[in-house]
Order: C-alpha cells, then sequence, then structure tokens
C-alpha cells in the first residue's frame, strides 16, 4: 500500500447468512482521486461501502481507511464525511440545528452560515427540516457531509431529486474540495455524471468486479457506433453499414474516425446525403447493457 493510498480493500468478503453479496473484492483508491463504484441492482456496492464507512464488519477481507480500521470511528470520522441516500435529520430541528449537531458530531470545526451557503439554504436556515422539499433535504445532506471540508467525502447517489442548478452547484463544491486534495467516493445510477467526472469506475455485478479502470479502459472494451439514414434510390453503402429495423444503417467500430472519414468520403464521391448521422464513442450505458445481456446468456 503506498502512502498516498487512502481506500484499501482486499478480499473483501459481506454475507448475510448463507447469501455472499460481496465475494473477495479487492481495490484501492489514491488520494485526491474521484472513485466512481457502479454497478447493476443488488451487486453490492452498499455492502461494500458500509463496510468502508464503518458500518458494517466484513465477514472476511482486510479494509483500511486513511491508514485505519474504519470501525475504529473517533480515529476516521473526523477526516470523513459521508453522504448518505437516507437522511436521518430529526423533523423537529431547524436546517442550522441540523448542520450544527451532524457537523460537531463529526468533530470538524466549520461555519454553519458558511455550508447552509454552499448548497444555498441560508434563506432557510430557520426552517424545520420536516418541511425542506425532497431536494432541499439533499442539499442539507450534502452541507452536513462537507462540513469542516473532510479528506475523505463518500457521496451516495448525491444528485437524486436535485434540479439543474444544484447539481452544477453541488459538482462545483465537489471540484472545489478536489483541487484542495479531497478524495471522493461516488455511487450513482447516473451513468454520465460518472463518465464526466471519474478518474476511476469499479463496476460491480453480482459481488464482483466486472471491470475496474479509467473511463477510456472500460468504454475501449465495447465499439463506438455510426447511425445514418440514406435518401431513396441511394446506391448501396459501404459493406461495414448494417440496415437496422427503422431503415436507417448502423456501423459498428473501433476505429471511429477511419470508418467515419470512410463513410464522408463514400457519400462526397456518389454526391449522397447522409441523413441524420450521429456517431458517438461507446458510453458507460453501452458497458452496463453488455454487463446484463452477458448475465442472462450465461
Ligand atoms: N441485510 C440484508 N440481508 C440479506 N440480504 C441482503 C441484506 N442487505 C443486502 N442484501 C442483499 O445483498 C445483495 C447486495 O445488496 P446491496 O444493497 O449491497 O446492493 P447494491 O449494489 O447497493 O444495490 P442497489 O443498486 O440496488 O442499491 C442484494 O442481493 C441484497 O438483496
Amino acid at each position: 500500500m503506498s502512502t498516498n493510498t487512502v481506500i484499501d480493500v482486499e478480499g473483501l468478503d459481506v454475507a448475510y447468512g448463507d447469501f455472499h453479496a460481496v465475494k473477495d473484492l479487492s481495490f484501492h483508491i489514491e488520494r485526491g482521486e474521484l472513485y466512481a463504484l457502479l454497478g447493476t441492482n443488488g451487486a453490492g456496492k452498499t455492502s461494500t461501502l458500509e463496510v468502508v464507512e464503518g458500518h458494517r464488519q466484513a465477514t472476511s477481507g482486510t479494509v483500511r481507511v486513511l491508514g485505519s480500521d474504519p470501525a475504529d470511528r473517533s480515529v476516521v470520522r473526523p477526516r470523513v464525511g459521508i453522504m448518505l441516500q437516507e437522511s436521518g435529520f430529526s423533523a423537529d430541528l431547524t436546517v442550522a440545528e441540523s448542520a450544527r449537531l451532524i457537523g460537531r458530531l463529526s468533530g470538524r470545526e466549520d461555519s454553519v452560515e458558511r455550508v447552509l451557503g454552499l448548497v444555498d439554504l441560508g434563506h432557510k436556515a430557520d426552517t424545520r427540516t420536516g418541511q425542506l422539499s425532497g431536494g432541499e433535504r439533499r442539499r442539507l445532506d450534502f452541507a452536513t457531509a462537507v462540513y469542516g471540508n473532510p479528506e475523505l467525502l463518500f457521496l451516495d447517489e448525491p444528485t437524486t431529486g436535485l434540479d439543474i442548478a444544484s447539481r452544477d452547484s453541488l459538482w462545483a463544491t465537489v471540484q472545489r474540495l478536489r483541487d484542495e486534495g479531497t478524495t471522493v467516493v461516488l455511487t450513482t445510477h447516473y451513468l454520465e455524471e460518472a463518465q464526466q467526472r471519474a478518474d476511476r469506475i469499479g463496476l460491480m455485478h453480482r459481488g464482483t468486479f466486472r471491470h475496474q479502470g479509467t473511463v477510456a479502459e472500460l468504454t475501449r472494451s465495447l465499439p463506438a457506433s455510426i447511425q445514418f439514414s440514406l435518401p431513396r434510390h441511394a446506391p448501396a453503402p459501404p459493406t461495414s453499414s448494417v440496415p437496422q429495423a427503422d431503415a436507417s444503417y448502423a456501423i459498428e467500430t473501433f476505429e471511429l474516425q477511419r470508418d467515419l472519414k470512410q463513410l464522408l468520403d463514400w457519400a462526397d464521391t456518389h454526391g449522397v446525403e447522409l441523413e441524420g448521422l450521429s456517431a458517438a464513442p461507446t458510453r458507460l450505458d453501452d458497458v452496463f447493457r453488455a454487463i446484463g445481456a452477458d448475465s442472462t446468456a450465461s
């Protein structure tokens, strides 16, 4: 383990009775990284994170967080901010009281005004949390997680229920923390967010990793796709084109630039206008779909 390793998981197993939800999982996360733990429903992400966050004991394997056992809360908690999927605010407390209480539990110092300002809830400081909207509660969750600028931040589905402006503002705050060296662990079902933000992705299915690496490494395993339609009476398109059910054509390729140029050259030579032309690199959605298809086949 390098001195920059913030999370080190080796051979993790989490079992519920006879059922092994997480099987021999190993990964490490380095200081300053944004690591996205993604997966199909029931893949074992929550079970894994619960152990890493110190909320659950591993059935077997070793887990070190910031060099310590995560169950040792008094050591780890002051350095870690956690935004869980479900907020646990007491409905009777105001927004400011909740932020102060949860913030102080972390053991870090900060100003309630500052963190509420980060999530644009300053004007709701005296509102009871029971009267907040779903999105406002998520923003308060985030504010309590970043209270006192933790070194390590867990974000579990952080943008669910947030409008666009709130999402942008949340990511801007995460980016500022990252600029200061904070390590971020993200789980989300919004794959495009992970694709845009993550340095590395661990993609789980049925308790193990199906893929682990950078977005580019993950998507490299599947072809990109060129789509187009032809006007009536056009000549037959290049042989790599596959007719689709909707009368358009698709070219699947690992050489997107080369094949796109060939298609455009072909259209130029024949004086054909390609309709609805699109060329898209492989997206994480496609990697997920491939896993689904793979497991129905197996
Ligand atoms: N307390 C429990 N007792 C028994 N089985 C459980 C328990 N918690 C989770 N499981 C099972 O373990 C597996 C992994 O669950 P987990 O919540 O870790 O998955 P996940 O990847 O977070 O899923 P999702 O994306 O659906 O939230 C699932 O099959 C789930 O049914």
